[in-house]
């Protein structure tokens, strides 16, 4: 099993680019499911184990998927068939992202139920809602939800009861083969639900308002493979911003669009850590003193639940009290207890973390309870007195390419070894194919 050792005390400096977005890409993949003349090019895709499972999902129904040079190219125009079996789904949740797609196009998709995980339950009723809303009739039964259509899906007026990400774009790839118009209400206006909504309409559908509340969507009668390309990833341009900030570093993030980071780069701003908008990405200027602040945790444009694990390792650096609360996600504080094993005082209460800081952290043995947590427990080690040893890496490569190998670029302390205590680096070979990557199963 491998582990990232990391010895604090080193200030990062230099520069690292952002790879493609993982929540982007994943149902951009899915959508191009949608396509049933042409072949769709999807440039920028980072090499992650999350994007190995989605091409064999598609791979598994009959889709001619291939992925090299950070390009998947989608060959759905022969017949697919329309079932995701557990063991995709239980690798990673957004296989239910092929419900929609599916049922648009042949009036069936079954996929299996997803469970909870290490950050919460994560129903998908919403998903549901809208798909009935549509036309479509749902069975729950045997671990699986089935969703039939007689006929061609309908267009609907749906509201979502939280504006859920999935949900969003799972009902707007649902409508772009719908018959009519379907206007979805309290919709979620992530960027990565904007970039769906571009290779939709550049597939043939036509949704406007994406990045609002209220997104309208004009289904057409066929939808055509295209070339799209995928925006910068907004959390792993923030968790580098985080490491240069809590090693008081001056780190250039090439590639992160600050417009994607809003309430980030506010809140680090607020702590003393200067933030430069340059031509090619965001610079990130760290102080001598962190100063203690207070997030809450929403959905865009608020703050995101994504990086709230990377912001307890630096608040556990600032001076003061600093309170986290977690209003997305029922249960995303179990790096919490990782961190107490590094010495870091805070009290859990309810939905929110309260942080005495700045905490003396020690370098210990720390497990990785997904894969948020496991960048946030190397960016505390990055600042701990000693080694830090991080296990479970099979959340980190769900969604960081080459993570240990990009801080050591910027002169962190870092390596990544396997059991044997040799250097290892899983995605550098950026051509493997998916048949050879074995990828354990989601917590
Ligand atoms: C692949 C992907 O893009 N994952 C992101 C996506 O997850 P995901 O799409 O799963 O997150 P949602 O926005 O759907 O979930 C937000 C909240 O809504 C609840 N909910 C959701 C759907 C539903 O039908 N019923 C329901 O109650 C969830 O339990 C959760 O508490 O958005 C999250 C919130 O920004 C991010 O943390 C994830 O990184
Ligand atoms: C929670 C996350 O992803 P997923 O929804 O794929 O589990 C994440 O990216 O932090």
């Amino acid at each position: 099993m491998d582990k990232i050792i990391v010895r604090g005390g080193n200030r990062l400096e230099g520069s690292v680019r952002v790879e493609g977005a993982k929540n982007a890409v994943l149902p951009v993949i899915t959508a191009s499911m949608l396509a049933s003349e042409g072949i769709s090019t999807i440039t920028d895709v980072p090499v992650l184990a999350d994007v190995y499972t989605i091409n064999e999902v598609l791979r598994n129904m009959n889709a001619d998927v291939n992925f090299a040079d950070n390009t998947v190219t989608v060959d759905a125009q022969q017949e697919l068939t329309t079932e995701a079996p557990f063991e995709h789904v239980q690798k990673m949740r957004a296989s239910v992202l092929v419900l929609g797609p599916l049922l648009a196009r042949y009036g069936h998709a079954k996929v299996a139920m997803p469970g909870g995980c290490a950050i919460g339950s994560r129903p998908i009723d919403l998903h549901l809602k809208g798909f009935e809303a549509m036309g479509a009739h749902v069975h729950v039964g045997n671990g699986y939800v089935e969703v039939n259509a007689p006929g061609r899906l309908h267009g609907a007026k749906v509201y979502l009861d939280m504006p859920s990400v999935g949900a969003t774009e799972n009902i707007m790839m649902a409508a772009s083969l719908a018959d009519g118009k379907t206007i979805i209400e309290n919709a979620a206006k992530e960027p990565e639900i904007v970039d769906l909504a571009n290779f939709l309409n550049k597939m043939g559908a036509k949704v406007v308002g994406a990045g609002t509340e209220t997104i309208r969507i004009e289904g057409a009668e066929k939808m055509y493979g295209v070339h799209h390309g995928i925006i910068p990833d907004r959390v792993e341009a923030g968790t580098f911003i985080v490491a240069g900030a809590i090693t008081g570093g001056n780190v250039l993030v090439e590639n992160a669009e600050s417009e994607h980071l809003r309430s980030v780069i506010s809140k680090l701003e607020e702590m003393g850590v200067t933030i430069l908008e340059e031509e090619n990405g965001i610079r990130v200027i760290g102080p001598d003193k962190l100063l203690a602040t207070d997030i809450k945790t929403l959905p865009h444009p608020g703050f995101p639940t994504d990086m709230q694990s990377q912001m307890m390792a630096l608040m556990l650096n600032a001076y003061g009290t600093s309170v986290i609360t977690e209003t997305v996600f029922e249960n995303r504080f179990m790096h919490a207890e990782e961190f107490r094993r590094m010495n870091a005082q805070m009290k859990i209460e309810g939905r929110s973390v309260i942080i005495e800081g700045p905490a003396d952290l020690q370098g210990a043995e720390v497990t990785a309870t997904d894969l948020r947590a496991a960048a946030a427990l190397v960016l505390a080690g990055l600042t701990a007195d000693g080694y830090t040893r991080v296990t479970e890496l099979k959340h980190l490569d769900r969604g960081y390419v080459n993570f240990a190998e990009k801080l050591a670029g910027l002169g962190a302390d870092i390596e990544r070894v396997d059991e044997n205590g040799n250097t290892v680096n899983p995605f550098m070979q950026t051509e493997m194919p998916a048949e050879e990557i074995v990828i354990e199963a989601e917590s």
